[in-house]
């Protein structure tokens, strides 16, 4: 059993990455707790990815890459994937032997689940985040025994044993965006922000530039800008210069609060940090949920903002021109009707979070109250 030093600087463990839509919320709490405590050291253990090592350098915190692997992995090297995540959970216990963090918090997805363990084992204290409406296969191996699990949507609580303690946080974000709830309601942006998730999706950037072929008209006037992924950039920046429409396109944006409060309509995937996101921002949405995201979540994320009056959904068909023609009909009714455009926009503040972030925190300092000191 480690025991954190009552007079040592507190030591935060993050547990994840892979992803931003995991990464990001966790960047945002470690953002607050180092608030509270100028002292703290601030440490993520992911998974090597390279998109996950830059966002953690970039926000000035510790980043440590273990040998974790998928569960794609497992169906088709099983040994490869039980062999990496032993050797994982092995790495985390080393450092925690000397690092003695005062506790672990497990951010969701694949690999969070070997320092979760680790922890666990070590009696140091974990806390759970979930984004998803359903929560993922990690946080449902993890729960039982961890001190809290702080979950984004009240019905996520659902789908977790009775006896886990279940906190409804919201989904933590940056300062500047929680401040964009604040921000005027009377304004028509015309600025239509396309979003693929922290990858990129491919199936919306084809989509979107087929619809905005025939949507040529309606776009004169408003600015599109779209994050591609790194491997369609290319070609959704041909597209729109050959269409003639006004254009900002990126593989991935660094200055999100910045295209947040401009965006007057969004296009995006139904990642749930990018939902909440998008909540704060008040910006109203056409969500097309990824298709094959595990127990469907992202449709299920994107049904909670549609029935609230936030956000329309598209789901991807069979084929992109199916996809693009509902895509183009939905966009139209939008571009077309400011009045529905701001009742959305309100819509989508009514779920708002801003504060979730202060709210994990509270969570995480209450769950190891005596071991800290500012
Ligand atoms: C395919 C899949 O299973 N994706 C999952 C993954 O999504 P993914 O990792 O894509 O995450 P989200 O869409 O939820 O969040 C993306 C994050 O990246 C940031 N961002 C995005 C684009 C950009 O140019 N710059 C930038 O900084 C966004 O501001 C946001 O903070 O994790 C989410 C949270 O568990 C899940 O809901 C998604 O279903």
């Amino acid at each position: 059993m480690s025991e954190p030093s009552s007079n040592a600087s507190p030591i935060f463990c993050f547990a994840g990455g892979g992803t931003g839509g995991h990464l990001i919320p966790g960047l945002n709490v470690a953002r607050e707790l180092q608030q509270r405590y100028p002292q703290a050291v601030m440490q993520f253990l992911g998974s090597g990815r390279p998109q996950e090592e830059g966002l953690v350098a970039s926000a000035g915190f510790q980043h440590y890459a273990l040998s974790s692997e998928s569960l794609a992995t497992a169906r088709r090297r099983p040994w490869q994937f039980l062999w990496r995540n032993w050797r994982a959970v092995r790495q985390a216990r080393t450092l925690f032997q000397t690092q003695k963090p005062t506790a672990v918090i497990g951010l969701g997805g694949f690999a969070s689940v070997p320092p979760v363990v680790a922890a666990r084992r070590m009696g140091i204290p974990t806390v759970l985040l979930e984004q998803n409406i359903i929560p993922g296969r990690a946080t449902r191996w993890l729960c039982r025994r961890a001190r809290a699990v702080c979950v984004s949507y009240t019905a996520s609580a659902e789908h977790l044993p009775a006896a886990v303690k279940v906190e409804q946080t919201g989904n933590p974000m940056h300062t500047d965006i929680a401040a964009l709830v604040a921000s005027s309601h009377t304004d028509d942006r015309r600025i239509l922000l396309i979003l693929g998730g922290s990858q990129g999706a491919s199936a919306v950037n084809r989509a979107m530039t087929m619809a905005a072929e025939n949507l040529r008209d309606q776009l004169t006037g408003w600015t599109i800008v779209h994050q591609t992924g790194i491997n369609d950039w290319r070609e959704v920046e041909h597209e729109y210069q050959r269409l003639g429409l006004e254009h900002t396109t990126s593989p991935f944006f660094s200055d999100m609060p910045q295209r947040y409060a401009a965006a007057g309509l969004a296009v995006s995937r139904a990642g749930a940090t990018t939902l909440a996101e998008l909540a704060c921002a008040g910006c109203p949405t056409i969500a097309i949920p990824y298709p094959y995201a595990a127990d469907d979540h992202q449709r299920l994320n994107a049904r909670e903002f549609e029935t609230a009056g936030a956000a329309k959904i598209v789901e991807q068909q069979s084929t992109l021109d199916q996809t693009a023609e509902l895509l183009a009909k939905q966009l139209s009714h939008l571009l077309a009707d400011e009045n529905r455009r701001l009742e959305m926009r309100h819509a989508m503040h009514t779920l708002a979070r801003p504060l979730a972030a202060r709210d994990v925190a509270n969570v995480i300092c209450s769950t190891v109250d005596g071991s800290l000191k500012r």
